[in-house]
């Protein structure tokens, strides 16, 4: 038997970066989290301890800052494309480079004022290897409720089966969902809010008979409105609602009283694709 060294990867994880654009009196702000993972001809550092193809990882780091003040960020596809590339095209034994960013928001309240939107967390994750490049976006924490529209009913039963059936609940969720672009040069700015919008509009409009065929449902509309989507993987924890029982106190309850289920949650998780584009180049999650 020999023990051999299997896949690797290093990088500096979780770097926040500030960027204020200033305009004369105007700012514009982005917030982002950065996460660097290179790979490639990296065997001799663990092996031998010989660290000459070991680009720092406080290197790294010091490259985000640097590449903010000189390029600016722009998008988080964008500003990711751009570092993954410079890691690839400058470092010989760097054959792959995969940037993370979390991008957290700022609703403007003046010119050089705001405040954090803490609803939910946009994300890009660019891989970019000597040969191919491939750009997934995605949106965490993106909380969403309908009041009514909302069946579960036709399940099996067992004998551990309690779960009344229902032709009127909430259906609620928060989307986790991760989309994969056709290309690498997408108007990012326009494509978020377009996927974003059909992943709510499917939401909304969908007479839900379970979460799996809403997340279809979300997923489809996402491909059917953004032509530079391959792919979408969601992630919907079922934030379940459960109506209270206040036949104790005589009292009706017309789906109006609900306890909000924390844990445990229903998990549903699922791909949408379109059938004739070509498979990821790198694995990716939701
Ligand atoms: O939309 C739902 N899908 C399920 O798979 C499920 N399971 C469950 O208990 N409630 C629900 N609701």
């Amino acid at each position: 038997m020999a023990i051999v060294l299997g896949e690797n990867r290093y990088g500096k994880a979780e770097t926040r970066l500030v960027r204020v654009t200033r305009d004369g009196e105007t700012h514009t702000l982005a917030d982002f989290n950065v996460s660097i993972a290179l790979s490639g001809d990296l065997a001799a550092t663990h092996l031998t301890g010989d660290n000459s193809g070991v680009l720092p990882t406080d290197t790294m780091k010091n490259t985000v800052y640097a590449f903010a003040k000189e390029h600016g960020v722009g998008e988080p596809e964008e500003f990711a494309l751009r570092l993954a590339r410079h890691f690839v095209e400058t470092q010989t034994q760097i054959r792959a480079a995969r940037v993370g960013i979390e991008s957290l928001a700022w609703q403007r309240l003046g010119p050089h004022s705001f405040k954090r939107q803490g609803d939910h967390t946009r994300t890009a994750e660019v891989t970019v290897t000597v040969e191919q490049t491939q750009v997934v976006s995605g949106i965490s924490g993106m909380v969403l409720l309908n009041s009514t529209n909302s069946e579960f009913h036709g399940y099996p039963r067992d004998k551990y089966t309690t779960l009344p059936e229902t032709t009127d609940r909430i259906l609620a969720t928060a989307v986790d969902a991760r989309w994969r672009h056709l290309h690498d040069t997408t108007d990012w700015g326009k494509s978020f809010p377009g996927v974003v919008d059909a992943l709510t509009r499917a939401f909304v409009y969908t007479h839900s008979l379970s979460l799996q065929q809403t997340l279809f449902a979300m997923g489809s509309q996402v491909l059917t409105d953004q032509a530079e989507i391959a792919e979408i993987r969601l992630a919907l924890p079922n934030k379940h609602h459960y109506l209270v029982d206040l036949s104790p106190f005589d009292l009706a309850n017309d789906n109006e009283v609900f306890i909000a289920g924390d844990r445990p949650y229903g998990l549903i998780e699922g791909t949408v694709t379109r059938d004739d584009v070509p498979p990821a180049i790198t694995e990716w999650y939701p």
